[in-house]
């Protein structure tokens, strides 16, 4: 059974939605970042992240956004072309925005966190006007974020993309990433995650960001295919739980489910697992590849990423991917 069927007569493979941001990363690492004088500057953003490894890995990418007039937004725009991904849906907005800034503390390579700057971010400034049906309708596949759902008018216009891509048969990953410092309340984001997740073909999200979707249920036990379940009564094909070094585990609506294992990694900050491992994931998707060769794929993305410094610059090529696995089983068999 063919869980999800990709238009092949799309222009584009995949459009990514939403937060186009500034990484600044701490250059003295293994400090707290009261100890951090200098840090280096990559595109950041989930979404951005995810559509700039989707990219790397060969796949016809565009983006729908808005980025601040100022310098990092057009570092920010340059960057994307840099990485031909199509920039024509990716607004300028004019209000006084400013860009989104992530200063990453790495305290250790088990230690790591993420001070956020969204006061008044030009991401969240996405209009309903600048979501373009015809525009969605060129593509296989698209992918929205939660912190998008995070305020007025960006959530209208992810409902928007949602309506669109329902349409037009564009094939919806939803990947959580719940930031709370981007939202009001607990209860308000539930309610806006769930809305949005009923009409996605993929959900991926950590353990503990499905059990902040699932705070009005009265839960017994913290249970996977609990989870699992309960969206394949709505729109959804494959659910996809991830547990850090622990993996991940992927639960399909024709009632398969696949335990993803980790990749040895010499880990410089943790990081940017959840949008290489998304990368990897969808790009094995988009190639026909069953679920598990896809989390392999996901899981050898992420090691990549976890061993560089940055996110968006270490996202890796096919290349990169294949060599990084073929190194690893190499290593097994000696
Ligand atoms: N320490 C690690 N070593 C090897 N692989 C890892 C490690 N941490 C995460 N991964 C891989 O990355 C995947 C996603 O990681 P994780 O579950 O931390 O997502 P996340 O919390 O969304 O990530 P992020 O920290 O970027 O927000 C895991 O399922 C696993 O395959
Ligand atoms: O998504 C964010 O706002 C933070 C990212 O820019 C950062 O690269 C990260 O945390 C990736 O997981």
């Amino acid at each position: 059974m063919t869980l999800l069927s990709f238009d092949p007569n799309r222009t584009l493979d995949f459009i990514g939605v939403g937060r186009l941001c500034i990484d600044l990363n701490a250059n003295e690492i293994n400090r707290p970042m009261e100890e951090t004088r200098t840090f280096t500057k990559y595109v950041g953003g989930s979404p951005a992240n995810i559509s700039i490894g989707m990219s790397r890995l060969g796949k016809k990418t565009g983006f729908i956004g808005r980025v601040a007039d100022d310098q990092m937004g057009r570092f920010i725009v340059q960057y994307l072309k840099e990485n031909q991904i199509d920039t024509s849906n990716v607004i300028t907005d004019k209000s006084g925005s400013v860009t989104g800034l992530a200063f990453t503390e790495i305290k250790s390579p088990e230690d790591c966190s993420i001070l956020l700057y969204r006061d008044n971010a030009a991401d969240l400034k996405l209009e309903p006007q600048d979501v373009r049906e015809d525009y969605i309708k060129q593509a296989k596949s698209l992918l929205i974020s939660g912190t998008a759902l995070a305020k007025s008018p960006s959530r209208e216009a992810i409902f928007l993309v949602l309506e669109y891509a329902r349409k037009h048969g564009v094939i919806v990953f939803f990947d959580i990433d719940y930031r709370p410092y981007t939202w009001t309340s607990q209860e308000e984001t539930a309610i806006y995650y769930n809305l949005a997740a009923e009409k996605c073909d993929v959900i991926i999200g950590t353990r503990e960001e499905f059990d902040m979707m699932e705070q009005f249920e009265q839960r017994t036990e913290e249970n996977d295919w609990q989870t699992a379940k309960k969206w394949f009564d709505y729109h959804a094909k494959i659910v996809v739980i991830k547990h850090g070094k622990d993996g991940s585990i992927a639960y399909t609506k024709d009632g398969g489910s696949f335990e993803g294992s980790t990749f040895p990694a010499n880990v410089i900050k943790t990081f940017g697992a959840g949008d290489s491992y998304a990368a990897g994931l969808i790009y094995g998707l988009m190639q026909g590849w069953k679920l598990p060769k896809a989390m392999e794929y996901g899981s050898a993305a992420a090691a990549i990423v976890i061993s560089s410094h940055s996110c968006s610059d270490a996202m890796p090529t096919e290349e990169q991917v294949d060599r990084f696995i073929k190194k690893h089983r190499q290593s097994e068999t000696v």
